[in-house]
């Protein structure tokens, strides 16, 4: 919260957005586009990046936290891809949609002419820093670089004070990756078409986590195709369309986190085993150890444990990390809110006067 208060002082927005774990992933016959149709639960857990962006001469981002060697600062990272695409959006809508011309009656020649109103436009979309404080593991399973970018566009849309329409900012979020949109909702929700559909889920309660993070993360690509292969391999042809489940729903209604460590599925998890079978050993003793249920989040490697409350949670990350299968343990409450702004600057709509 200090990083943000000094951000709006040298006029900067921050947003912070939580990581995700998916509580159900059904995964539907590849598609001639290569991606997959998927039924999946998203929920939101309270692990979080903190980005700010900040006006600057030229495009740049720059990150900090345990896992930063791990991501680009260069053009491919995902945040500025963000922050460049609202930039080129917002250039393009004021390009199409001129300043409307207004009539004003001039006193001294009598009749009405045309002048160009105000400009409506806010000024000042160009370049900017983008700094990305960065809690949420990486290649991780977790949707990192998703909520970096779900992040960014919050962040500029700020800085710039367009007040984009949700609809445009989900149009951009689905262009720059399939759990772009789930990043800026949080909560729990259910994601459908590659994912990048978002609508909401009747749920209730909150739930604790353990994430045991694995040194080395996984590719979602590679972890797709290893899906696809198994199905093969298995002469798995007809693939139905994912639909949520009826045991994951009235768990989610129900608010129970028993019911709802049953009802965790995830189709990507035997692909994960498939390429990292050491994760085998940690999840076997997760629930050893006493979890309610427990799930490689997304295409891995993390594995999402879930406990009975607070305690729970505690006594199951000692158990972990004493055994020495997870060097890296974390815990986390979900839901949680998505992409939302901490701070900006004074003068503007979010900003303090
Ligand atoms: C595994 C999940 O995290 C579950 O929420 C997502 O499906 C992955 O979402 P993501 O990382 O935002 O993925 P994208 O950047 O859109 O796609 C990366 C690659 O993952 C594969 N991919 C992704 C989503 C999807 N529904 N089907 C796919 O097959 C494709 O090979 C794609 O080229
Ligand atoms: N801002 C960013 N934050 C994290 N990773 C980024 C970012 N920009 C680009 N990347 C790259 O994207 C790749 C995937 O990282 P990410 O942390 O998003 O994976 P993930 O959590 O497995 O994604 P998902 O759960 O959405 O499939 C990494 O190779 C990383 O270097």
């Amino acid at each position: 919260m200090v990083a943000a208060m000094t951000a709006a002082a040298r006029g900067g927005v921050t947003v912070r957005v939580p990581a995700k774990i998916n509580l159900e992933l059904i995964v539907g016959p590849r598609r001639a586009d290569g991606y997959h149709d998927l039924s999946t639960v998203f929920h939101a857990v309270g692990l979080y990046d903190d980005i700010t962006v900040t006006p600057a001469s030229q495009w740049a981002v720059t990150l900090s936290g345990p896992y930063r060697h791990l991501v680009p600062e260069t053009g491919d990272n995902l945040a500025l891809k963000a922050a460049r695409l609202l930039a080129q959006r917002a250039a393009a809508e004021a390009a199409a949609d001129p300043e409307p011309a207004e009539e004003v009656e001039e006193p001294s020649r009598g009749p009405l002419r045309q002048v160009p109103s105000k400009p409506e436009e806010p000024q000042g979309i160009g370049p900017v820093h983008v700094h990305i404080a960065k809690e949420i593991p990486v290649a991780a399973g977790m949707a990192g670089g998703s909520a970096d970018a779900a992040a960014t566009l919050v962040a500029c849309d700020a800085l710039w004070q367009l007040n984009t329409d949700r609809e445009v900012l989900d149009e951009l979020a689905a262009e720059l990756g399939s759990d772009v949109n789930f990043a800026l909702t949080g909560g729990t929700a259910i994601g459908s078409g590659r994912g990048e559909r978002v609508a909401p889920v009747l749920s209730r309660g909150r739930y604790h986590w353990v994430l045991a993070v694995a040194k080395e993360g996984l590719s979602t690509p590679a972890v797709f195709a290893e899906c696809d292969r198994l199905r093969d391999d298995r002469g798995e042809h007809d693939i139905p369309d994912p639909q949520p489940s009826p045991d994951m729903m009235a768990a989610l209604r129900g608010g129970d986190s028993h019911a709802l460590g049953a009802a965790l599925r995830n189709d990507l998890q035997e692909a994960a085993l498939s390429l990292r079978p050491d994760l085998q050993e940690v999840l076997d003793a997760g629930l050893e150890y006493g979890a309610l249920g427990g799930i490689v989040s997304g295409s891995g490697p993390t594995l999402a444990f879930l406990v009975d409350g607070p305690e729970g949670a505690l006594d199951l990350a000692v158990a972990l990390t004493a055994s020495g299968v997870a060097s890296d343990v974390k815990r986390a409450v979900g839901p949680a809110h998505g992409a939302h702004v901490l701070n900006a600057p004074a003068g503007t709509p979010l900003g303090r006067k």
